[in-house]
């Protein structure tokens, strides 16, 4: 496992309150990493700064073999190194078939020609295909992604950030509103996918979190309070303290 992204020293500072408070957080490629913490703990914000949203007030975040800043990169830039983020709620295109999502979402040059004429090409239909077969949505390629259950919507989300080849997936609270198959479908899906890329799932439900079986990351008012598997930071005293001392 070689470090794909390294935050250190890292804070922020939103009209005098400090949200990221000297966080440092280390990543590897491939990994599972699971963050959880308190409301307020950071979490948002931190991917925030990942994603080049907010920008630190001092720190570095260091990216890839080469350790470039993500510091220096537009949004833009740091989504195309390979950084791609999922949102809670799902942002398909409703109207829009299961495929055609997967089809806007691949990542490829896009001229002007190209979008006129909305060529396919084989190879395009290979990948589509066969992220549909990951994210378990290889029979409704045809069905138009508004009659798709929550969990397949989240899903098709997923398949969507593949299709921009991402090497870190920041997954934002997959579980919530999913019923326990789809939790299920999702706990697989998000395990497979950690074995070739490295997956940092932001959450607040335990149960799932131990279900990933990966290693923890705990925040709190903006730091890294412990860390470890789920078993090692819960039985910290001052784990316990931040969760049920409020
Ligand atoms: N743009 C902003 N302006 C002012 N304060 C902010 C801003 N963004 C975040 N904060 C504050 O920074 C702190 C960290 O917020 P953040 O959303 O990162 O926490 P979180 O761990 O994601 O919480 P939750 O679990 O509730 O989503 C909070 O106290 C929040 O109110």
């Amino acid at each position: 496992m070689s470090t794909l992204l390294e935050v250190q020293g890292v804070s922020v500072t939103f009209d005098g309150f400090r949200a990221i408070n000297n966080l440092s957080f280390t990543i590897g490629l491939p990994e599972m990493r699971a963050v959880i913490g308190p409301n307020g703990a950071g979490k948002t914000t931190f991917m925030d700064i990942v994603t080049g949203k907010t920008r630190p007030d001092s720190g570095t975040v260091r990216w890839g073999d080469m350790g470039h800043s993500l510091l220096s990169m537009s949004e833009a830039q740091i989504a195309q190194e390979g950084i791609g983020r999922k949102f809670q709620r799902p942002t398909v295109f409703e109207d829009q078939s299961v495929d055609d999502n997967l089809r806007v979402a691949l990542k490829k040059p896009r001229g002007p020609l190209a979008a006129i004429f909305d060529k396919t090409s084989d190879a395009d239909r290979a990948r589509i295909e066969e992220i549909a077969a990951e994210i378990g949505l290889a029979d409704h390629l045809g069905d138009p992604a508004g009659i798709l259950s929550h969990g397949q919507k989240q899903w098709l989300e997923i398949g969507m950030l593949l299709a921009q080849d991402p090497k870190l997936l920041l997954v934002d609270e997959p579980a919530a509103g999913m019923t326990t198959a789809e939790r299920e479908h999702t706990t697989a899906l998000l395990k497979r996918l950690a074995q070739s890329h490295a997956v940092v799932v932001v959450e607040h439900d335990m149960e799932f979190v131990r279900r990933l079986e990966c290693r923890v990351t705990v925040l709190h008012e903006g730091a890294v309070l412990a860390e470890g598997s789920l078993d090692h930071v819960m039985a910290d005293a001052r784990v316990v303290e931040v969760y049920l001392g409020r």
